[in-house]
């Protein structure tokens, strides 16, 4: 018997990591120099929980300079060198992504692209420059990443503002539509609060939540229980528990995007007096969202990364 002839090519494999933040997890990729056709079925494939790796959403690290989108971050931001070129599940392109910006930059700097003596980390996205710090977590040491994810705003406007809703949600599970606060973190959400827990858990959110009027661009829908306010070594702290629907995933087990929306129309509804700090719970852990003057708020919480691997284009997508 003879032994097989090795093959005329060796099969092309794609070094991925793994990452998360809070549950929300990332298939991350190093492109830098923009080589890779990340297409819509590539996404899809790496993002599937059976058949490929597994992630709520896929990264790529791209030098800005090798994006349209790049170079217009870096025409008002030229420290921000790489990219998140963040993708949904579903293989769709989302503006922002707020767990997304902590792991990525926790892979620049498992890549050695952001080193120990940095105090910053400018990266790009859609939504504009991100700079990132470490940040102190629950123990004191500097396992949290921060940073101020930007302006956010109430598309309603004041109306909506002195209403307290713009948009209505029916939730599976739910018995009765909700009134709710649409917000925009750079991505679209949608929020509304639930009087307690059991309705909270009560919620199906395997199946989307249906929003009126319809949002143009589709929404993230948030649903919110306000856990009341603490003073905590002098700081006046709020606390809620969160649940999402993410636009282009399905339910996830956080969405760093969506607790600033969800902290920030607690806040907004809770009126003057109301605290600057919040803790978000989601299922997957717990961020905290400082308000930051009038219309941005610093997202802060961990970003883990959890695996390295090769995979098999050809096995996963017959490339
Ligand atoms: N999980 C993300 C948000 C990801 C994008 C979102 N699904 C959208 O389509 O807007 C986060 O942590 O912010």
């Amino acid at each position: 018997m003879t032994a097989p002839a090795p093959a005329a090519h060796p099969a092309r494999t794609l070094r991925v990591t793994k990452g998360h933040g809070t549950q929300n997890d990332f298939v991350l990729l190093d492109d830098r120099a923009g080589l890779l056709d990340l297409d819509a079925p590539l996404v899809r494939a790496l993002a599937d929980r059976r058949a490929g790796v597994g992630g709520d959403g896929v990264i790529r690290l791209i030098a800005s300079t090798e994006l349209a989108e790049g170079t217009a971050v870096l025409a008002t931001e030229p420290r921000a060198r790489w990219f998140m070129d963040y993708r949904n599940a579903d293989g769709s392109v989302a503006q922002m992504c707020g767990n997304g910006v902590r792991v990525f930059a926790r892979y620049l700097e498992h890549l050695g692209l952001w080193a120990a003596s940095d105090e910053e980390l400018v990266v790009g996205t859609r939504s504009g420059a991100m700079t990132v710090r470490r940040a102190a977590g629950p123990d004191g040491d500097l396992s949290w990443l921060a940073f101020d994810i930007g302006r956010w705003h109430l598309p309603g406007g004041a109306a909506a503002l002195a209403a307290g809703h713009d948009a209505e949600v029916e939730v599976p599970g739910l018995a009765v539509a909700r009134p709710a606060l649409s917000v925009d973190v750079g991505n679209p959400h949608t929020v509304l609060a639930l009087p307690d827990v059991a309705e909270l858990e009560a919620a199906r959110l395997a199946d989307a939540p249906s929003v009126s009027p319809v949002p143009p661009h589709g929404t993230n829908v948030e649903l919110v229980v306000p856990l009341g306010e603490a003073t905590v070594d002098g700081v006046l702290v709020g606390r809620v528990r969160m649940r999402v629907h993410e636009r282009g995933v399905g339910e996830t087990r956080s969405c760093g995007t969506g607790a600033v929306a969800a902290a920030m129309a607690v806040r907004a509804w809770a009126g003057a007096g109301a605290p600057d700090v919040w803790y978000v719970d989601v299922p997957g852990g717990t961020v905290r969202v400082t308000a930051l003057g009038a219309d941005h708020a610093e997202l802060a919480g961990p970003a883990v990364l959890v695996a390295e691997a090769d995979v098999d284009l050809a096995a996963l997508v017959g490339r």
